[in-house]
């Protein structure tokens, strides 16, 4: 019987998990369960999603090791008891773009924050969220002992003993280079905490997980399931996809990401590059939109047809859609810093008024976003190697194929798959097997995507990206 390994990724909108055969990366059995929808949730509920994510893949009884990657971000502050202090705000909620502000300034400006950790922080940001946290619900802040991420309360969760009352102590808590790198109180270059920047925010000092190195072993269940250090979703897909120096990684998630491997930290003053690290002891410098797949399920529904109805409309529309534009800001926008943004439809004639302009407008507008992106990766000087598409929107054949028009380069369609799980349970085999690097799992056919660019479509977009109208306060509504 093969050893088998599984992989977690507790992302935006679902709990994935796979189980692979750790020698040779096969998949022998999946499941995932939806996660409640919002940017404030109870990490109870990831915990419950995990554990009908693993019933639905065949439970962990035969699997040797287990490791966890997770949206990154996300505030997870803990009591003395290691009790939850309050719900998770999540990467894209937005409500710490202020605190964002003052934090910059504190320190004197956007250079001093990179130098510092890399990052120029963001609402994203965890020590953003602290520091609003501080601000807002002083009473919760007071009571916050301990600071952890999703992947690392997950992790710990499952050294406790998931869906028992089981809490090893707040020293126990574990996260590994990928994800610390998302806090802002972390730094890729020194590889050290600035746990400075952390009480700058929260008011206070405060248990801080250990960082592990990539294959080093997190612990184990109480069943002895062996656990992986686990990380950040972006650097479990970089993982999950063999990802090599100079691969860029766009993911069209509930996120729009690009990412590239590179051997370098990265410190980008303006704050559009995140320099953050990956999940085998390199970088990954990344840009992250907060408006991707959700921008076509909103489409999709406004047109009410479904993904494939939305793929085909789309491709039936001229490049440019004859100058319609959708500004893709439907949850204001992290790249660029955009927080109080809202989305916007320019160019409408009754020409463009169709439901193919609109689908492939849409589709455009959130590539665009990620055109910028992957201009300032490149920027960064490591040479691109290959730029491989994924997450739930690449399953759009209109995504991958108009992909390459707007990118101006050959796109990588990898088979549709959990590419955050696979990256867990292929460092969940590493830790398994040790050694310096992981196993070498066969990457199965890619499909080619090749467009002659489409220049028209980005100078257009840049023409009118600024022109959005702010969001209504809730009050107001
Ligand atoms: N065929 C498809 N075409 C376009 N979008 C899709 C398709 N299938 C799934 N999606 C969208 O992909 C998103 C989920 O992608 P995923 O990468 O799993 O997100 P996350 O990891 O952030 O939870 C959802 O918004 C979903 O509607
Ligand atoms: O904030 C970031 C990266 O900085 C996001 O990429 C989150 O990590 C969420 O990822 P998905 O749920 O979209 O995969």
């Amino acid at each position: 019987m093969a050893t088998l390994v599984a992989g977690v990724d507790s992302s935006t909108q679902a709990c994935k998990v796979v189980v692979r055969e750790a020698d040779t990366g096969r998949l022998v059995r999946e499941g995932r369960a939806a996660h409640p929808p919002g940017t404030e949730v109870a990490p109870a509920a990831w915990e419950q999603a995990l554990r009908q994510a693993l019933a639905a893949a065949g439970g962990l009884d035969d699997v040797a090791a287990v490791a966890v990657g997770g949206q990154q971000h996300g505030m997870v502050c803990l009591d003395d008891d290691g009790a939850v202090v309050r719900p998770a705000l999540l990467w894209n909620d937005t409500r710490s773009a202020a605190a964002a502000a003052e934090l910059v300034a504190e320190l004197g400006g956007g250079q001093e924050w990179a130098d510092a950790v890399g990052s120029v922080p963001v609402a994203s940001f965890t020590v953003t969220k602290l520091r609003w946290l501080a601000t807002h619900e002083p009473d919760a802040a007071a009571r916050t002992a301990a600071v952890c991420l999703p992947h690392d309360w997950l992790t710990w969760r499952l050294a406790g003993g998931l869906g028992t009352d089981g809490r090893p102590g707040l020293d126990a808590l574990v996260t590994d280079r990928g994800d610390a790198s998302g806090t802002g109180y972390w730094s890729p270059a020194q590889g050290a905490y600035r746990s400075d920047l952390l009480e700058r925010a929260l008011g206070h000092g405060a248990v801080l997980p250990r960082v592990l190195g990539p294959a080093e072993q997190a612990g184990q269940t109480p069943d002895g399931v062996l656990l992986g250090p686990g990380t950040g979703d972006n650097a479990a897909a970089a993982l999950g996809l063999s990802a090599e120096v100079g691969d860029v990684v766009v993911s069209v998630g509930t996120s729009g990401v690009v990412s590239m491997v590179a051997t370098t930290p990265s410190a980008d003053p303006t704050g559009t590059v995140a320099g953050f690290a990956d999940a085998t002891g390199h970088f990954l410098p990344l840009v992250c939109t907060l408006n991707a797949a959700q921008v076509l399920d909103a489409t999709a529904r406004l047109l009410g047809v479904d993904h494939d109805g939305l793929s085909r409309l789309a491709l039936e529309a001229p490049a440019g859609a004859g100058g319609l534009v959708v500004v893709p800001y439907l949850e204001g926008e992290r790249t660029p810093d955009r927080p109080d943004a809202t989305g916007a439809v320019h160019g409408l004639t009754q020409a463009t008024a169709t439901p193919a302009h609109l689908a492939r407008a849409t589709v455009e507008g959130l590539l665009c976003g990620l055109a910028d992106g992957l201009d300032a990766i490149a920027a960064g000087g490591t040479p691109v190697r290959r730029v491989l598409l994924v997450g739930g929107g690449a399953r759009s054949a209109a995504v991958r194929e108009i992909a390459a028009t707007v990118l101006g380069v050959p796109v990588l369609a990898p088979p549709p798959a959990e590419t955050v799980a696979d990256g867990a349970a292929r460092q969940a085999a590493w830790v398994l097997a040790g050694g310096d690097a992981p196993p070498p799992w066969p990457a199965s056919g890619v499909e080619v995507h090749e467009a002659d660019p489409v220049p028209a479509v980005r100078r257009r977009y840049a023409e009118v990206r600024e022109l959005t109208a702010s969001r209504v306060a809730p009050a107001a509504t």
